[in-house]
């Protein structure tokens, strides 16, 4: 049984603003990985996985590559369903319930559980219809509150002014920034408790990067979120509680605050000044 090729040469990064991090505070748990156990065919990538998530925060996942992040992010909202040659094993539960039971309607905890992608996947149709389409298909709502839906989204990814007077554009005429926040924004629209963005700013630039993570910051009063990012300095400033994660385990969480300035492992403590990664 493979697992993960070996970690990449040292690298330097410029110290941690640690002055942005977001104050501690107590929080219940949304949702809990439970002993997660995942291969793609006879690779292993999550190796006995247990994390909790907690509500209305931002938790970041941060590791070096091919730990196993963004499969972790799959199990969540079970992507991994897509794929027979995928296996997992464990028990992820939200709100008192085992969301991997085989029982559990899809449709349903997709809607529950919104995910953004590293790169913008907006549809070609237009701006509109990119937020409405799966309004329509889950709620089928009448015009006026179709309408409603789609401005109070737009507004909440922080798009509605940039876009408000060219809604039947194609949202393929967007800006790399704007397509993720019309992305942001479709996840909004069909009301998710959770949200998972996977490095969802990795393709763009430093102020599309700053939008997101000032609309991040204010759809946590309100959504539980997990991030996937490789930016350190982005973990630090945005989320409230990071896991450390290397070759398929979660080596440590908690605080963001404390894990960046106090790290308990020695791995943790060289990842995070750049020793590594
Ligand atoms: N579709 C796949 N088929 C086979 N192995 C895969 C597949 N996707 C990922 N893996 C393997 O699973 C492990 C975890 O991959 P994953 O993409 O979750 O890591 P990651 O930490 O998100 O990496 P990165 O930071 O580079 O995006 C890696 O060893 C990877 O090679």
């Amino acid at each position: 049984m493979s697992i993960h090729p070996p970690l990449g040469p040292e690298v330097s990064l410029p110290p941690l603003a640690l002055s942005g991090l977001a104050p501690e505070a107590p929080a219940s748990v949304k949702m809990e990985a439970r002993h997660i156990t995942y291969h793609y065919g006879r690779t292993l990538a999550l190796n006995d996985v247990s994390v909790p998530v907690h509500r209305d925060r931002v938790t970041a996942f941060i590791g070096p590559s091919g730990c196993g992040k963004s499969t972790l992010l799959r199990v969540f909202n079970r992507m991994y369903d897509l794929y027979f040659d995928q296996t997992v094993d464990g028990e992820v539960w939200m709100d008192g319930e085992n969301i991997l039971a085989p029982n559990v309607d899809l449709l349903a905890l997709r809607t529950r559980i919104g995910m953004v992608f590293q790169k913008p996947t907006p549809f070609p149709l237009s701006i509109f219809d990119n937020v409405a389409l799966g309004v329509r298909l889950s709620l089928d709502p009448a015009p006026a509150e179709l309408r409603n839906r789609v401005e109070e989204a737009l507004r909440r990814a922080a798009l509605w002014d940039e876009v408000k007077d060219i809604l039947p554009t194609s949202a393929l005429s967007l800006s790399g920034g704007q397509q993720q926040r019309l992305c942001i924004a479709r996840t909004l629209a069909v009301g998710p408790e959770v949200i998972l963005f996977d490095e969802p700013c990795s393709a763009l630039d430093p102020i599309a990067t700053a939008k997101i993570e000032q609309t991040i910051d204010e759809l946590k009063r309100d959504h539980t979120i997990a991030i996937v990012t490789h930016n350190l300095q982005q973990a630090a400033r945005i989320s409230d509680y990071t896991a450390f994660m290397y070759l398929g385990e979660i080596l440590e969480f908690g605080t963001t605050r404390h894990l960046f300035t106090a790290p308990a492992d020695a791995r943790t403590q060289r990842y995070i000044t750049g020793r590594f990664g």
